[in-house]
């Protein structure tokens, strides 16, 4: 598993509000690595996130998941992709109103057509794992914003993604919570040696990544030169 994203260009808005997102934006992620990714508000970390998760076409370059072109892809494949192979963490937490946090889980896996009864098991370990071991029946008007985005983080692992996606997951909890939820990201990164990209701000995540990568060093110059 290797995700490359190779002179990546992304707009977004229109008119007045068209703005560049993403310039040539070039890296690789290694699988079993948790990379962190930073840098300032604004400068393209979550659309970045969003165009390595096929949720967001990029206007040029190709974004390569074990080397198949993301981008290159049918809306039909693209969604099939997102479903089987990708796990999302993102930070509203995205779950359904009216499913208990034990349902959150199964509900996204019955998508791809597996039997909830099988993974049931595996759902309650990995709500445990996150701390919610006594919260299975929950739904998510009756949960904290911190529980929301650790139950969506237990949904990204059930079905032991390749592609692992983050978003500023320390943001709404504590600095010990913020210490576990790193640690799980980066254990389960290395035991399922997927690639996992964390957008975060936080050193609870910087100090625990394998590597650190910042927009600004990749953002490529906005204007060039003409000798
Ligand atoms: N729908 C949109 N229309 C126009 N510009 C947008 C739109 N969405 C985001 N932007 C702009 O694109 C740039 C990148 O935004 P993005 O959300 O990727 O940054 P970020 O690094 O994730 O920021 P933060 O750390 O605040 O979450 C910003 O300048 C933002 O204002």
């Amino acid at each position: 598993m290797s995700l490359h994203l190779h002179d990546i260009t992304v707009t977004l808005g229109q008119g007045d509000s068209r703005t560049t997102a993403l310039s040539s934006f070039t890296a690789a992620f290694e699988p079993g690595a948790l990379t962190a990714l930073v840098g300032p508000s604004g400068s393209g970390k979550s659309t970045l996130l969003a165009v390595a998760g096929a949720l967001l076409r990029p206007d040029s370059g190709q974004v390569l998941l074990n080397g198949a072109d993301l981008a290159a892809l049918t809306d039909r494949e693209r969604a099939r992709t997102r479903r089987e192979r990708i796990g999302y963490m993102f930070q509203s937490g995205n779950l359904l109103t009216g499913l208990t946090a034990e349902e959150q889980l199964l509900a996204a896996a019955s998508l791809t057509g597996r039997p909830s009864r099988s993974l049931r098991p595996r759902a309650r370990d990995l709500l445990a794992e996150v701390g919610l071991a006594h919260r299975l029946t929950h739904r998510p008007d009756q949960l904290s914003g911190g529980e929301r985005q650790r139950i969506a983080l237990a949904r990204a692992l059930l079905l032991q993604p390749e592609l692992l996606l983050v978003d500023e997951p320390t943001a709404a909890v504590d600095r010990t919570r913020a210490e576990d939820l790193t640690a799980l990201i980066a254990r389960t990164t290395r035991q399922y040696g997927c690639v996992t990209v964390v957008a975060t701000h936080d050193p609870v995540v910087t100090g625990m990544a394998d590597a650190t990568l910042d927009m600004l060093d990749r953002a490529a110059p906005r204007t060039a030169a003409v000798g």
